[in-house]
């Protein structure tokens, strides 16, 4: 059994899509989920999965092996980011190698790095007048958004696009692919 932890920061709708996948499969499920806010909808909502959930502050996070043992606890092989606000350190790179997955919505190297999340990407992409915006699924090395892609996926976008509409747009494209990216990375790797 491969035993995934998602780590999300805010609404949790990627997680919830990837929980709703793997709820019948039997060889991956999510085993855990881990905010940096208390009060994050996605703890709400993977707590009605009957999803073990852990809240972390950042001194936690950054300075004690607390992560670890919780990881270890629960037995995680993988990892995965879903609107995750917090660089991830070394010591849980270094741990997990090639065992952790980023969702970013845009089409990297674009767009990507410090500040780059949520609605400023979108901002960006809109000021830029891009054609087309998309997202990618890449591995997660030390820096932010800089590790192998693993999956991109793109849309059209029209002039009358906002930052809004892209992001729905966007968002769409998450929903479809992440959940199975992940299943055939893990299927893959155990190969
Ligand atoms: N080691 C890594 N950690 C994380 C990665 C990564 O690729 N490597 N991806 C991010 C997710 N992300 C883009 O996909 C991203 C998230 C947040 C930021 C950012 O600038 N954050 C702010 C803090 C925001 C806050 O605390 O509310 C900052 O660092 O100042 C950039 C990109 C997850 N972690
Ligand atoms: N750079 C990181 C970043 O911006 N991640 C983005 O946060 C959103 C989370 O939505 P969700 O909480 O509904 O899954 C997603 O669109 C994800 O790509």
């Amino acid at each position: 059994m491969h035993r995934i932890a998602i780590f999300a920061s805010g609404t949790g709708s990627n997680a919830r899509k990837i929980i709703e996948y793997f709820k019948n499969k039997t060889d991956i499920t999510v085993s855990l989920v881990l905010s940096n806010k208390a009060n994050a909808p996605v703890l709400d909502m993977a707590r009605d999965h009957g999803i073990d959930t852990l809240t972390l502050t950042r001194k936690e996070f950054y300075e004690t092996e607390h992560l670890l043992a919780q990881l270890h606890q629960h037995a995680i092989d993988f990892i995965v980011l879903a609107g995750f606000l917090w660089l991830v350190p070394s010591y849980l790179v270094r741990a997990y190698p090639q065992k952790i997955v980023n969702i970013h919505p845009a089409l990297l190297p674009k767009y990507g790095g410090k500040g780059m999340y949520g609605h400023w990407v979108h901002e960006a992409v809109k000021a830029a007048a891009e054609p087309e915006s998309g997202m990618t699924i890449h591995f997660v090395n030390e820096a932010y958004d800089e590790g192998a892609i693993i999956f991109q996926s793109s849309c059209r976008l029209d002039p009358e696009d906002d930052p809004e509409t892209i992001a729905k747009k966007v968002l769409r494209l998450e929903h479809e692919h992440f959940a199975p990216v992940i299943e055939q990375l893990i299927l893959k790797q155990e190969r």
